[in-house]
């Protein structure tokens, strides 16, 4: 297997998929992989409107033809209408991972009190990882990385936290991460030494 980690970076608007405004969420999913892993790894990205089919879709190309062992989200976690990313992530699951989508509502109540409208959940299918994000682009930063307090300390740990050991269990590559942006967790047993 190769070391590299693909990772599906799937933005997910209808507007930003038509062109009403330029996407963001995919730079900024770019933005933060680039700042908080140490540990070669590689994005496919994918813009596409709030259609559950084609979520659907794209989630499993991404994951069994693309070979991502991790997928992130963005956009269409709300109450709207066409808000419909969680219903196509569960369509295509193996197993819920339910203390994702509570810990990024818990997170995201220190930033906003909205953070309930988003109805985000996290799935396994196959040995792939697949983790809704907001739609808000500066979401992706405030549920991945957590909440800081003023001195630069972290105050409420990020879920990114737990992704890397998440991923060693479905049988993906080692993820390393720089540790100012994010302290990856894993037990002692499973932490390997630096080369
Ligand atoms: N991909 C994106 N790029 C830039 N901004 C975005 C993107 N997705 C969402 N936003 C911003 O975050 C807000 C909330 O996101 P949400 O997913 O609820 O969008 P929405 O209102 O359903 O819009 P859309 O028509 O893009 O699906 C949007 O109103 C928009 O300002
Ligand atoms: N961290 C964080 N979470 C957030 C928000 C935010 O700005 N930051 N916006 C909330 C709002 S206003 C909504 S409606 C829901 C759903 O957003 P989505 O439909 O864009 O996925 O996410 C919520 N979660």
């Amino acid at each position: 297997m190769s070391d590299t980690m693909r990772i599906g970076l799937l933005s997910i608007s209808d507007r930003a998929s038509d062109g009403t405004y330029e996407d963001q969420g995919i730079p900024a999913l770019r933005d933060w992989l680039g700042r908080a892993l140490r540990s070669p790894w590689e994005a496919v990205t994918r813009l596409i409107p709030d259609e559950r089919e084609r979520i659907e879709r794209t989630l499993i190309e991404l994951a069994d033809r693309e070979g991502c062992k991790l997928i992130l989200t963005t956009g269409g976690t709300g109450p709207s209408p066409r808000d419909v990313t969680p219903e196509a992530t569960l369509a295509v699951a193996d197993k819920e991972m339910p203390g994702f989508g509570e810990e990024m509502r818990r997170i995201s109540l220190n930033f906003v009190p909205t953070a309930i409208l988003s109805r985000q959940v996290a799935v396994i299918r196959g040995q792939t990882l697949i983790v809704n994000l907001p739609g808000q682009p500066k979401s992706i930063r405030e549920t991945l990385e957590g909440v800081r307090a003023a001195d630069g300390s972290v105050s409420h740990v990020g879920i990114f936290a737990a992704i890397p050991y998440c991923v060693d269990l479905i049988g993906g590559p080692y993820m390393e991460t720089d540790e100012s942006v994010i302290k990856a967790f894993r037990p002692k047993s499973a932490i390997r030494p630096r080369p």
